[in-house]
């Protein structure tokens, strides 16, 4: 039986290619190379107080439909990057997430901060897509793609100047992962084969990671304690979407997760402090 993962992908592909009799791969490539360089995004994610908050634009999802109308992505973006946000995750999935890349152009206009191109990434052609419409970071998802795919999209997305996040959600997939020696890696609380948000997952896993690898904890957080528990468990960013879209305050929401996080931040630094005395 085809996963949820795999009719998404289905349709993913043959989306593209109506874009790609549209726009050839050379008209693509030529398109990604007048862009606007990439910013990177890994020294606003290490150096961001508290947690870098990655805000999410999703109008809907497969496990709970529509989520938000989002007349105005780019609007819904500055209020993002009001709040603090460190970086705009936009998806561009069209069928189960009601996305576009016409989401990702008006967020890119209304926005100076990184901006994520969210989407089922199992071809090049996609990832210059990314990077013609001002993507500074790709998602390459270790369960849509094999060794050889994900080493070669993530080589490219580099190559292009953009930042791969490599998105993991067992512990065999991060071993995947890590082979293509990636500097970001999201961990996805939800399992996209089932849609079932198991926030265990990050906690198990983010340990794992090597600590040069800026660690993100992806999905399933409704709120500030939410993201207080991944911080707790190591995460130095957090990709947030639904409770973002939902909850109508989106920057005061942003400011929240990150007052939440310096709180956990402040609560290690003091205990690491008074251990040393704890023990006279
Ligand atoms: O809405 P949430 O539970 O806050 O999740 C956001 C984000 O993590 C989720 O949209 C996501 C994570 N990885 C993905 C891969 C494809 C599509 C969507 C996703």
């Amino acid at each position: 039986m085809p996963t949820v993962l795999d009719e998404i992908i289905s349709g993913v592909r043959e989306d593209l290619a109506a874009r790609r009799a549209a726009t050839s791969f050379q008209q693509i490539e030529a398109m990604a190379a007048a862009a606007p360089p990439a910013l990177d995004p890994l020294p606003v994610f290490r150096t961001a107080p508290g947690v870098a908050v990655i805000a999410e634009v999703k109008r809907r999802s497969p496990s709970k439909g529509a989520l938000a109308d989002i007349p105005e992505p780019g609007a819904l973006a500055a209020a993002y990057a009001a709040g603090g946000a460190s970086a705009v995750s936009v998806l561009t999935e069209q069928r189960r997430f009601g996305g576009s890349l016409a989401d990702l152009d008006l967020v890119r206009s209304a926005v100076s901060i990184p901006v994520l191109r969210k989407d089922f990434i199992v071809d090049a052609y996609q990832v210059y897509e990314a990077r013609a419409h001002g993507a500074d970071l790709v998602l390459l998802m270790a369960s849509a793609l094999d060794d050889e795919q994900l080493s070669d999209l993530h080589d490219l997305a580099t190559r292009l100047g953009m930042t791969p996040l490599v998105e993991v959600h067992d512990a065999a997939e991060l071993e995947r992962a890590l082979a293509v020696r990636p500097s970001l890696v999201g961990v996805n609380a939800r399992n996209l084969k089932t849609l079932e948000v198991d926030r265990q997952v990050v906690a198990d896993l983010l340990p794992l990671l090597p600590s040069d690898v800026v660690a993100v904890a992806e999905s399933g957080v409704s709120g500030p304690a939410d993201v207080a528990d991944y911080v707790r468990a190591g995460a130095g960013a957090v990709l947030v979407g639904e409770a973002l879209v939902t909850g109508g305050a989106p920057a005061e929401a942003v400011a929240a997760f990150i007052t939440a996080a310096s709180g956990v931040r402040a609560a290690a630094a003091g205990s690491a402090s008074a251990a040393p005395q704890d023990k006279e």
